[in-house]
């Protein structure tokens, strides 16, 4: 064998050296380009040398396209790298952050603040074994996950993707890394990227760094924290994922104390790599260099040079990629980007993908297919699931708790914009960007749990909008309520007010008000949740965003299992009291580490 990096036995970073001595200018700033799969063909792929595809939001070849259906276009783009000179493969990168979401069928898990609820570092770590078998699945060797925000303030519409307000709770959750990317063996060197096999995935820890600390939870906002804090609150979940051998890092959207992290040479190149010793990649998110100027785009040249001198290693451009490679060859020509610089970015994207397997393995392994949404899969969810319920209230009485219920009760009357609605109860990043309403994928929703589970003398009446009609003449044993958000994200999750929407609230006292009740709030966030509702109410559940494993829900409120999940956020009273960390997180609805048991 003529070339060394062909060589799989050869020791990677031989193989790097000598791919990239091989390497055309070309071929190295092709290499530093992600575009979107929309844009994306084998001949651009092989012409333009591009280093990576990805999945914008819930980008997906077509409406419900499967985990096959993903891997025949995956494979397609890879045909095309595989073509050129070099044979370098992409890696396709998609946001499997709460399962592989956006996939037809696969299984959903809660998401991240519902995990954090959870505790369970564990479990964490084999929701991302699952999730990295079903993102293999689909022919996507790289997660757009773990968000490892610490998130202060539940008005950013991002607050669910994060494990908790505390730092330590995050940093206990990176064990998602060692889920996705595998258990480094034992001396694996500290800092450098790490992927255990074909059943395994890049991981990406994001949004470096301070992104759930902006100014009023505004998402791209500015961060205003010292040196201190950002080192010890919003860093040290970086320095687990470190540890744990993540592959790349994605940059944050937002500032800290108004300088942009995408140009934080400081932050990106001084810490991370330098002082911290990051031996991955360090990817821009969607569109960032754009979104440095306003108007949007304008002076794309300047936002290159500054962002890759910074130690931007990857550009998610994701669609002016023509314009990208133009602009970034001549500022290396011209030297305002050096070659040193471009050989460091290049070194570290093709060390990725040797130790991700993709030189020996470039194309999707069929046999993972019937692995996706299995039942042992659902399983784990669901186990999640009834881990993360939080146990706000429990009868009017604390020495009459309401739950556990009674699965044989004669009628129970099942109620809610929540209780039928498989798409509110995934939350966004599911199926699209944003999310949606309805049967969105495969799963079990609260009432058809309910059905799965309850006594077969017992009566269930569903009614969506209940009103006196519902009540006439009927004699309920107990209500179910589930209300809630819809789903959002990003900047489209942004709520100054936190009210719940539809009428939720006055559902559930409406409700209350005439039968015993039980209330599940689904959500992404801590809500207002007036007085007169907690009070008439028997019992209320957090219930986050559990996604497509409903019967996790029915485990917890007929007594199958014991509620244990615990806050992983303070539980304000009122938005006035908003940001809580910075007025002391005083006077409370419900503490940081609430949650009754039952
Ligand atoms: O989907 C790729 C990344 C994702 O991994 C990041 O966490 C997230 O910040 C992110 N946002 C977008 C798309 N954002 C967008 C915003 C407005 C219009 C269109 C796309 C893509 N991505």
């Amino acid at each position: 064998m003529d070339c060394v990096y062909k060589d799989p036995n050869a020791p990677v970073e031989e193989r790097v050296k000598d791919v990239l001595s091989r390497m055309t200018l070309e071929e190295k700033i092709g290499q530093m380009t992600q575009i979107e799969r929309a844009v994306a063909n084998p001949s651009v792929i092989r012409d333009r040398y591009i280093g990576s595809v990805l999945s914008g939001g819930g980008s997906r070849p077509f409406e419900n396209a499967e985990s096959s259906d993903w891997a025949d276009m995956i494979d397609e783009f890879q045909k095309g790298a595989v073509e050129t000179r070099l044979g370098i493969p992409i890696f396709y990168g998609t946001d499997a952050i709460h399962g592989n979401n956006n996939v037809w069928g696969a299984t959903i898990f809660p998401h991240n603040i519902g995990l954090g609820a959870t505790r369970d570092a564990d479990l964490v770590r084999r929701i991302g074994v699952v999730t990295a078998l079903e993102t293999r699945a689909c022919g996507a060797p790289y997660a757009f996950a773990p968000c490892v925000a610490v998130a202060k303030d539940p008005r950013w519409g991002r607050f669910y993707e994060s494990y908790s307000e505390d730092t330590e709770v995050v940093r206990k959750m990176t064990s998602l890394v060692t889920g996705l990317q595998g258990q480094p063996p034992e001396g694996h060197p500290y800092g450098y990227p790490y992927v255990a096999g074909r059943n395994y995935v890049m991981a990406s820890a994001k949004h470096f760094v301070g992104d759930g600390a902006t100014e009023n939870g505004t998402n791209e906002g500015n961060t205003i924290a010292s040196h201190d804090e950002i080192f010890n609150i919003h860093l040290a979940p970086y320095i687990d994922c470190i540890a744990r051998g993540v592959c790349t890092v994605m940059a944050s959207y937002s500032s800290w104390n108004g300088d942009k992290m995408h140009t934080h040479r400081y932050l990106l190149t001084e810490v991370l790599k330098d002082k911290l010793g990051f031996k991955g990649l360090v990817i821009t998110d969607w569109e960032a260099l754009d979104r440095l100027t306003d108007p949007h785009g304008s002076d794309y040249r300047q936002s290159i040079k500054s962002t890759i001198n910074a130690g931007i290693d990857m550009v998610m451009v994701p669609f002016r990629y023509e314009l990208f490679l133009e602009e970034l060859l001549s500022l290396v020509e011209s030297g305002e980007i050096s070659m040193a610089r471009i050989d460091d970015a290049v070194e570290r994207i093709l060390r990725v993908k040797f130790v991700a397997g993709l030189f020996e393995h470039p194309f999707t392994d069929r046999s993972l297919i019937e692995l996706v949404g299995c039942e042992v899969h659902r399983d784990v969810a669901r186990e999640a699931v009834r881990k993360s319920l939080v146990l706000l209230k429990n009868g009017k009485d604390p020495k009459k708790p309401f739950l556990p219920l009674d699965r044989n009760a004669k009628k129970i009357l099942v109620t809610g914009t929540h209780a039928d609605d498989l798409g509110y109860q995934c939350g966004g990043w599911t199926a699209t960007w944003t999310g949606q309403s309805g049967r969105i994928t495969v799963g079990t929703t609260i009432l058809e749990a309910l059905r799965k589970v309850i006594g077969k003398e017992t009566e269930i009446v569903f009614e969506p909008n209940p009103t006196l009609e519902t009540f006439a003449n009927q004699d309920f044993s107990f209500a179910i309520v589930a209300i809630g958000e819809a789903p959002y994200c990003e900047t489209g999750g942004d709520d100054p007010e936190l009210k719940i929407p539809f009428n939720g609230t006055e559902i559930a006292i409406f409700v209350g008000d005439r039968v015993p009740t039980v209330t599940i709030l689904i959500s992404g966030r801590p809500m207002v949740l007036e007085p007169s509702l907690l009070e008439k109410v028997d019992a209320f559940v957090a219930a986050w965003l559990p996604g497509t494993e409903g019967t996790g829900i029915t485990d917890v409120l007929f007594g199958d299992y014991p509620f244990q999940g615990k806050l992983p956020v303070t539980w304000f009273k009122t938005v006035d009291q908003l940001p809580m960390h910075v007025r002391g997180n005083s006077d409370p609805l419900f503490p940081f580490g609430f949650g009754l048991t039952a």
